[in-house]
């Protein structure tokens, strides 16, 4: 019959991760493959509006993105009762968001981490700048974190006995993804859903879409800069103008190298700030070659 849930037919539901304007994400379970995904319900969008133009843009981006190691992967979308679905990989470690939300009262960030999430994020806006397309909304909350316990069998031939001696060596792989894709849209026609003002580069609020993949390098520089501040970023007035004129604030406990990395991710002029190829690329960010 006509309300036959294929959420409720196909998912377990676990718990609520997430919660918006837009709907919810939950933590749910697929009855028959056993896996674990995240999958947001949303209000069906009213045909012909922007929030259609979003949800749509959203399905059509995965689509197209495929399968990339530091971009959240797609499993299906659908629609049942007035809600739009859509099923993603479920990254276990939260967001960078949480991750700096925990700094707040615990540890810093290290200097190493940074580093690994501006890297990991760079090679999903290289791919995605790569196919003409750009994410027009990176920050902390869509940055999400997969930990996998990594098991590697380190066996060796022991002198003696000739035995294989195993070692166990747990170490723990994680992996930053771009997720959120909603507001990507092509670098040709760009039909520009600006993203989080917190993180929008100058031009963008004046509508000079010419360098659309150097907004993204501009949001993931001040994500980075938040995440090694610890303090929210501001939403307009004098202190949002200062960062457009390129004022950042001293990271005390930070290199040289990384905040000059930094400040050249939101210069003022687009065509100044490095490429996603460039940064993936970037010596400071390479880890060093083990000799
Ligand atoms: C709030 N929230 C928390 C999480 C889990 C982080 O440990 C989360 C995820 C996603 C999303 C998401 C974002 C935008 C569109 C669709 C989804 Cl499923 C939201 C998420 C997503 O696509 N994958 C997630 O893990």
């Amino acid at each position: 019959e006509a309300n036959v849930s294929r959420y409720h037919h196909e998912f377990l539901e676990l718990e609520q991760i997430g919660q918006g304007e837009f709907g919810g994400v939950y933590k749910c379970r697929h009855r028959l493959d056993g896996c674990i995904y995240a999958i947001k319900k949303s209000l069906k969008p009213v045909a012909g509006s922007v929030n259609e133009r979003i949800a749509l843009n959203e399905v059509y981006a995965h689509a197209v993105l495929g399968k990339h190691p530091h971009i959240v992967r797609y499993y299906s979308a659908w629609a049942e009762n007035d809600h739009m679905i859509i099923q993603n990989e479920y990254c276990n470690g939260g967001s960078l968001a949480d991750m700096i939300e925990k700094a707040r009262t615990g540890r810093k960030i290290s200097e190493h981490i940074l580093k690994q999430v501006l890297l990991h994020v760079a090679k999903g806006l290289k791919c995605i700048h790569t196919l003409q397309l750009v994410h027009m909304d990176i920050k902390p909350a869509n940055i999400f974190v997969s930990r996998e316990q990594k098991v590697n069998l380190q066996g060796e031939e022991s002198a003696d006995d000739g035995f294989e001696e195993e070692h166990i060596e747990e170490e723990e792989e994680v992996t930053y993804k771009i997720g959120d894709l909603g507001h990507v849209t092509s670098m040709g026609n760009p039909q520009v859903e600006e993203g989080d003002c917190r993180y929008l580069p100058r031009e963008i609020l004046q509508e000079d879409f010419t360098q659309l993949p150097k907004a993204d390098v501009f949001a993931l520089g001040l994500t980075i800069y938040e995440a090694a501040r610890g303090e929210p970023l501001p939403l307009n007035g004098e202190e949002w103008h200062a960062i457009r004129n390129g004022e950042l604030e001293p990271l005390p406990g930070y290199s040289l190298e990384m905040q000059l990395l930094l400040k050249q991710m939101v210069q003022t002029d687009p065509s100044a700030r490095p490429t996603a190829s460039q940064l993936v690329h970037h010596h400071t960010l390479c880890p060093p070659t083990v000799m």
